[in-house]
């Protein structure tokens, strides 16, 4: 057994634990680097980057198709979907050295491709290292939660694990989950050519504002996905080819592939969490607002500390961690500038409080704004006017912002800054957008805000008489 003390010990290589890694080891921490599996974790190997890039295939199939309002005739795109998930997997090539193992040694972390498990508070094994730290991340990640529901074993599903090494397209995908793993995959693939159809136990995309979901799942729709909601599925019938799901209310949905996303499980399996005093909650570790464990050397950050599952997330949390381990600065997170974004077509973006929730904090203090996306030049020149955008303002600051509509993710980004800076709506309104943007939106949503302040207010009107008399 090789013994190894370290200042840093990162358990995992996904996004959290790389960006702890590389921050700490280039302001001169000592670091080691633990990775069970693929450097990368599932943002690059089964999460984010392949299903955007499949996305992008989709994308492409459907503009292909629905070329004639542009003046292109329609064509029938030949759909290889084995070479589009060639495509999947060049685009996770090309990605992969900034997250290798060559890169963070060359940046001077030890990596160790062993599975760690804690066996003391401060001491945890790796093959047959035996690493003791000053300061241990947790930064195991999360796995597809597969339900027990009744058939389900036995039955040849797909997780987002399994997804990408399909080579022959489903005929007919059935998708139990209608979160954001379930719809964009059900888009990519409607669009690839194959009939979807969606079984969710409550509402479609029921983490964002329903008013802004439903455009999107009008959308979806629109394109033949068929979307079942109040479909919580109780059982799993036949065999591979033809699948049965039966949903609580007798309703049955017949497909040749299923694909279960219907949440994460946190991965704390197997780290031995007992002998380090650490404990879990039915989300994941348990953290405090400084991302601690309760055993105070030991912090957890990403998807297994069980709050927001995100890349960025991840990545912002590693800063936090960075700030407590390295320097002894108190640094707390907060979720209220935290952005997400879903990124079927019309994208799902949102960031801070949702309508509802900030009417139940703020009350009557609590103002609403809208503008559609129909009244952005830009839009109607791409012919992509179904969007919303929607401010959640209280004394003229956003708390909240919620769009829906042709880069949601792209105009979400501004208000992120906006929310995080503690920025007004006149900060926004004051930027000069260049004309002809999809960006103009947020300006113009700004400007909706003080449209009846300055138009429609008998004040403003008196001050412009009284100074016209007067002027020369
Ligand atoms: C299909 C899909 C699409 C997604 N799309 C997006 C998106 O568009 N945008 C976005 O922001 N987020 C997206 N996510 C979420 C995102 O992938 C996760 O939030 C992110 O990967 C979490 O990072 P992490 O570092 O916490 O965990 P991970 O990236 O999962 O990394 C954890 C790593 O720890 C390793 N590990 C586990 N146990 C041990 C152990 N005991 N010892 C050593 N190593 C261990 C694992 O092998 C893994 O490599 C998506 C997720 C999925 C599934
Ligand atoms: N664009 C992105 O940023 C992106 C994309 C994909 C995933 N992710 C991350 O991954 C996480 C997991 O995504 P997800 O879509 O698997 O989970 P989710 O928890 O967001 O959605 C799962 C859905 O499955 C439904 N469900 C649960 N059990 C069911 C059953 N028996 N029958 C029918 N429906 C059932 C739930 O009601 C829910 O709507 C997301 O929350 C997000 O954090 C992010």
């Amino acid at each position: 057994m090789q013994t190894i003390k370290t200042d840093l010990l990162v358990i995992g290589a996904g996004s959290g634990g790389l960006s702890v890694a590389a921050g700490a080891v280039q302001m001169g921490a000592d670091v080691t680097l633990l990775e069970a599996h693929k450097m990368g974790g599932d943002c690059l190997n089964y999460g984010c980057v392949p299903s955007k890039a499949l996305i992008a295939s989709g994308k492409t199939a459907y503009a292909m198709s629905h070329a004639a309002p542009y003046g292109i005739a329609d064509v029938a795109p030949q759909v290889d979907y084995a070479a589009a998930k060639d495509h999947v997997a060049d685009v996770i090539e090309t990605i992969a050295p900034v997250d290798s193992q060559e890169r963070f040694e060359g940046l001077g972390v030890r990596v160790i491709r062993e599975r760690g498990r804690f066996v003391d508070e401060n001491t945890v094994e790796a093959g047959d290292h035996r690493i003791t730290a000053r300061r241990i991340v947790i930064a195991t990640g999360s796995s597809p939660l597969v339900p027990p529901i009744p058939g389900l074993d036995g039955m040849p599903y797909i997780t987002n694990e399994t997804l990408w090494e399909l080579r022959d397209r489903p005929d007919h995908l059935l998708v139990i989950g209608g979160g954001p793993i379930g719809m964009e995959m059900a888009q990519a693939h409607r669009r690839l050519g194959s009939q979807v159809t969606v079984i969710e136990g409550a509402k479609a995309l029921g983490k964002d504002d329903p008013e802004m979901a439903q455009i999107v799942l009008e959308g979806l729709r629109a394109e033949g996905i068929e979307i079942a909601e109040d479909a919580m599925a109780r059982e799993i019938r036949g065999k591979a080819g033809a699948i049965e799901v039966e949903a609580e209310d007798g309703r049955v949905f017949k497909g040749t592939h299923l694909l279960v996303a219907v949440g994460r499980k946190a991965n704390t399996d197997g780290l031995n969490l007992d002998a380090a005093g650490i404990k879990t909650t039915r989300s994941g570790i348990q953290v405090d607002d400084g991302l601690k464990t309760t055993n105070r050397k030991v912090y957890a950050i990403g998807d297994v500390a069980g709050g927001l599952q995100f890349t960025h997330v991840a990545g912002y949390h590693a800063g936090i961690v960075i700030r407590s381990a390295l320097f002894g600065l108190p640094a707390k997170t907060s979720t209220k500038h935290i952005p997400w974004a879903t990124y079927t077509q019309p994208e799902l973006a949102q960031v801070g409080l949702t309508e509802a929730q900030a009417k139940k904090e703020h009350g009557i203090n609590l103002e609403v704004v809208r503008f559609h996306y129909s009244h952005n030049d830009r839009a109607i020149a791409e012919r992509k006017t179904a969007g919303l955008i929607k401010v959640m303002v209280v004394k003229g600051k956003p708390v909240g912002v919620s769009i829906a509509g042709y880069q949601a993710g792209e105009l979400i980004n501004l208000w992120s800054l906006v929310i995080a800076n503690g920025l007004k709506m006149k900060h926004v309104s004051n930027m000069v957008a260049p004309y002809p943007t999809i960006g103009e939106l947020n300006k113009r949503a700004a400007g909706a805000y003080f449209t009846p302040r300055l138009f429609e207010n008998d004040t403003v009107k008196k001050l412009v008489r009284l100074v016209q008399r007067w002027l020369p």
